[in-house]
C-alpha cells in the first residue's frame, strides 16, 4: 500500500487550526505553517504577522454557540458575542486541547507554491523548499486591502488624511477628528460607533443601503433564531425578514438609505450600536463621496463637509502571494473557481478552506471542509470528473449571480446552514462515487483529475 499523502497546510488562523486538527486526527502526515508568532489570524488584535484587521473594539458577530467548532464549546462564562482577545483565547485552548502547537511552524511563511506533477514545491520564507502531495490554503481572505476603485476624485491631491479600515487599530487614531468612514459592512459601522464617541464629528457615507441586524431579536442573538441547517432557507430567510421589521423597522427612520435588495440578499452588517448612535444623531449618514478637495468632502447629494479623516471600510481583495501570477488570480473580479467552495477543478491535490464568506461564523465550515478534504485523501470521497466539477462550479456562480447583489464582496458568499448541509450531503456524494474507485486505489492526492 502506498504511503499517505503529505500536506503543507498554509497559515495558523481559525480555518488552518481547523484543518490540522482534522489531518491530525486522521492519521495524515502534514505541516503547517504560520507566519506569526502564534496562531489566531485575523482575530489577534496586533498580531506580529502584520496583516490582522482587528481593532480594540471588535466583538464577533456571530454568537458563540453558532461559531465554535463542533467538538470544543465555548466556555459558557463567555458572552454571547465575544471579544477579539476572548476569541483569540479560545483558538489557543482549542489548539492546546487537540495537541496542535508542536505541530506548527511558527514565524515561517509560505513564500511559493508550485505545482508539479503529482504533488508541488512549496518554499518557506526560511529559504527551504520542500515536497508535498497536496496543499491547504487557509490563508484568509481579509488582509489585502481594496481601496476604492477608482480612487475619489481629488483623493491624490487632499490635505485630507485616509486610511482603510484595516489600518484601523485603535480609538486613538479617531480622537478628536471629523470623521468620514466610507461603506456600509461590518467594518464600516464599527469603525463609526467608535468615531462617534471618539472623535469630533462622525459621517456615514453609503453608496448602497444594508439591512442592519441587531445583535439580539427577542432577547436571543439573532442567528441562533431559524439558525439551523434543518430549516430551509425558504422557510428561514423570510422568518428573519419579519423579525427585522418588527424589531428595526425601516432603515430610513434611521437617515440610513433604503437598501436596493432585499433582506440576506447581501452579506449582513449586524451593529445594534450603530442604530443606538444614528438614533442619538452622533452618527450622520450620508451617500457616497463624489470628490475630496483640499480640507472638505464633497458627496453626491452636493452636501460638503470639513474632514480630518476619511476611512475607507471598502473590504479585501482575495489574494495568494505564493502562486505564480495567473496561476490562481482572482484579479478584478475578486473570485476564484472551486469545485465546492474548496476543491481546484484542475490542480490535484490543491485544497482551499475558509474560503467563503458566509452568512454565519467560517469555523464550523473550515472543520466540515477539513473533514471532506481528510476523505479525499484518504480515499473515501471521490469528486466528479471534471466536466461535473465545472457544471457545479457554473450553477453555483448562476446562484450567487441570482441571489446577492452584485459586488465584488460577494463573489465567494455562501449561506451558513445551507451550505454547512451542503457539504454534508456532498460528503455522502464522495463516498458513494468512490465505493468503486476504492477497490482499484485508495490514494487520490496527486493523481490527475478524469
Ligand atoms: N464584528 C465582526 O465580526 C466583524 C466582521 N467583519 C467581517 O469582515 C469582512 C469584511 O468586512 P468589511 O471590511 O466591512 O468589508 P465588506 O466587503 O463587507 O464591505 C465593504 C463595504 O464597502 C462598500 N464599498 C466597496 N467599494 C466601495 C467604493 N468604491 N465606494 C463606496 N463604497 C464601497 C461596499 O458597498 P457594496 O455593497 O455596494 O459593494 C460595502 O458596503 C466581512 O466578512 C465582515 O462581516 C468586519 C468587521 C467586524
Amino acid at each position: 500500500m502506498s504511503a499517505p499523502p503529505r500536506v503543507c497546510v498554509i497559515g495558523a488562523g481559525s480555518s488552518g487550526i481547523a484543518t490540522a486538527k482534522v489531518l491530525l486526527e486522521r492519521g495524515i502526515p502534514f505541516d503547517c505553517f504560520e507566519l506569526s508568532d502564534r496562531i489566531g489570524g485575523n482575530w489577534v488584535w496586533g498580531n506580529r504577522n502584520g496583516v490582522s484587521a482587528a481593532y480594540r473594539s471588535l466583538h464577533i458577530n456571530t454568537s458563540r454557540e453558532r461559531m465554535a467548532f463542533s467538538d470544543f464549546p465555548m466556555p459558557a462564562e463567555l458572552p454571547d458575542f465575544p471579544r477579539h482577545d476572548q476569541v483569540a483565547a479560545y483558538f489557543d485552548a482549542y489548539a492546546d486541547h487537540f495537541g496542535l502547537r508542536d505541530r506548527i511552524t511558527f514565524r515561517t511563511g509560505v513564500q511559493h507554491v508550485a505545482p508539479r506533477p503529482g504533488g508541488f514545491d512549496v518554499t518557506l520564507s526560511t529559504g527551504e523548499t520542500r515536497g508535498y502531495e497536496a496543499v491547504c490554503v487557509a490563508n484568509g481572505h481579509h488582509w489585502d486591502p481594496r481601496w476604492p476603485e477608482p480612487a475619489f476624485p481629488g483623493a491624490d491631491s487632499t490635505a485630507i488624511e485616509q486610511i482603510h479600515s484595516h489600518s484601523y487599530t485603535e480609538e486613538a487614531q479617531l480622537a478628536g477628528k471629523r470623521v468620514v468612514v466610507v461603506g456600509m459592512g461590518n467594518s464600516a459601522v464599527d469603525i463609526a460607533v467608535d468615531a462617534s464617541y471618539h472623535g469630533a464629528a462622525t459621517y456615514l457615507s453609503a453608496r448602497r443601503g444594508a439591512h442592519v441586524i441587531p445583535k439580539y431579536v427577542f432577547g436571543r442573538p439573532y442567528d441562533q433564531i431559524a439558525g439551523s441547517e434543518r430549516i430551509p432557507g425558504w422557510i428561514r430567510w423570510p422568518l428573519a425578514r419579519l423579525l427585522l421589521k418588527s424589531t428595526t423597522g425601516r432603515m430610513t427612520r434611521y437617515g440610513l438609505p433604503a437598501p436596493d435588495h432585499k433582506f440576506a440578499q447581501a452579506h449582513p452588517t449586524m451593529s445594534s450600536r450603530v442604530l443606538d448612535r444614528l438614533a442619538h444623531g452622533a452618527i450622520t449618514p450620508k451617500p457616497n463621496i463624489s470628490r475630496l478637495d483640499r480640507s472638505s468632502v464633497v458627496f453626491t447629494d452636493g452636501s460638503r463637509v470639513e474632514a480630518d479623516l476619511v476611512v475607507y471600510c471598502t473590504g479585501y481583495r482575495i489574494s495568494f502571494p505564493f502562486f505564480d501570477a495567473g496561476f490562481l488570480d482572482p484579479g478584478e473580479d475578486n473570485e476564484v473557481r472551486l469545485y465546492q467552495r474548496v476543491f481546484h477543478p484542475r490542480v490535484p491535490g490543491l485544497y482551499f478552506i475558509g474560503l467563503v464568506q458566509p452568512l454565519g461564523a467560517i469555523m464550523p465550515i473550515a472543520e466540515r471542509q477539513s473533514e471532506l478534504v481528510a476523505d479525499h485523501l484518504q480515499g473515501s470521497y471521490a469528486l466528479p470528473d471534471r466536466l461535473g466539477m465545472l457544471a457545479e462550479i457554473a450553477k453555483h456562480r448562476q446562484a450567487v449571480a441570482k441571489r446577492y447583489v452584485a459586488s465584488k464582496r460577494h463573489t465567494i458568499q455562501v449561506d451558513f446552514d445551507d451550505y454547512m448541509r451542503e457539504l454534508r450531503r456532498e460528503r455522502i456524494r464522495g463516498a458513494q462515487r468512490s465505493a468503486p474507485a476504492a477497490r482499484t486505489s485508495r490514494r487520490v492526492a496527486g493523481r490527475a483529475y478524469a
